[in-house]
């Protein structure tokens, strides 16, 4: 069964937005976690606008399932992460001015320097995935790295499917049967919803996880998060 865990940014958006603590982003978590979900995702960047550096330090003693830390290893990512030690660190190449996530590794180009940090990452028991778009080559690169997962990108994906191309999880399905093959542990995350959810984990096989915040914090302004949370488990099983 595909894990879900949740991305809990946008809670973090809105706290910020007044400068307090409303909502408080530790009790948010423990409630999702109380909902049914199997992990809470933070990705903290470097400007803080969502999740701080001091956040992921109050929600690692907590948490009780599994903590997922996303972000572009530069030295004070690494560095936060070693010091939280979650259960998995998922390396994300970001761009400095880019709004979200809009891009997968290259991981052919930037191997030596992937197979550093997980290294690191693996050296202190905490698993490593690598946020990849759906190309062949890239998982190829990706399992030459030691990762233990990778993460695939689905924006595409779900632009796709909301345009009625169902063809659009086609390289999805193929990229993670080609993960499976080597070895390597498949993840999912990005603009996945309530509308796309069912079709893509029904097509795409090995998923273990996929990590969804920004729809499904939006769908919870009508339903209520436990609600929600309860309607992605629903699609998971
Ligand atoms: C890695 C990824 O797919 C992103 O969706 C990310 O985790 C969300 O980041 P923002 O909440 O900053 O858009
Ligand atoms: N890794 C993807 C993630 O954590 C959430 O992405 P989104 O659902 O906010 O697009």
């Amino acid at each position: 069964m595909t894990k879900l865990s949740v991305n809990i940014n946008k809670i973090a958006t809105l706290r910020n937005a007044r400068g307090g603590d409303v909502p408080n982003l530790v009790e948010a978590a423990k409630n999702i976690e109380s909902y049914g979900a199997e992990g809470i995702t933070v990705h903290p960047r470097p400007d803080e606008r969502h999740i701080r550096y001091a956040d992921v330090h109050d929600l690692k003693p907590v948490l009780t399932t599994e903590f997922n830390i996303e972000g572009k290893p530069i030295q004070q990512f690494i560095d936060l992460v070693l010091e939280a030690a979650p259960a998995q660190v998922t390396l994300v190449p970001d761009a400095e001015d880019a709004i979200t996530s809009n891009a997968g590794w290259d991981t052919i180009k930037h191997k030596e320097y992937l197979k550093e940090v997980i290294a690191e990452f693996k050296y202190h028991g905490i698993r490593t995935s690598i946020f990849v778009d759906p190309e062949k080559k890239m998982i190829e690169g990706a399992a030459e790295t030691g990762t233990d997962r990778i993460e695939l990108y689905t924006e595409s994906f779900a632009v796709g499917y909301a345009r009625g191309d169902k063809n659009a999880v086609k390289p999805y399905a193929e990229c993670a049967g080609l993960a499976h093959k080597l070895g390597l542990g498949v993840n999912a995350g990005h603009d996945l919803s309530l509308q796309n959810l069912k079709f893509f984990n029904t097509e795409v096989p090995h998923l273990a996880e996929v990590s969804i915040g920004h729809a499904l914090i939006s769908e919870a302004l009508y339903m209520g998060l436990e609600k929600t949370i309860q309607e992605y488990l629903k699609l998971l099983k």
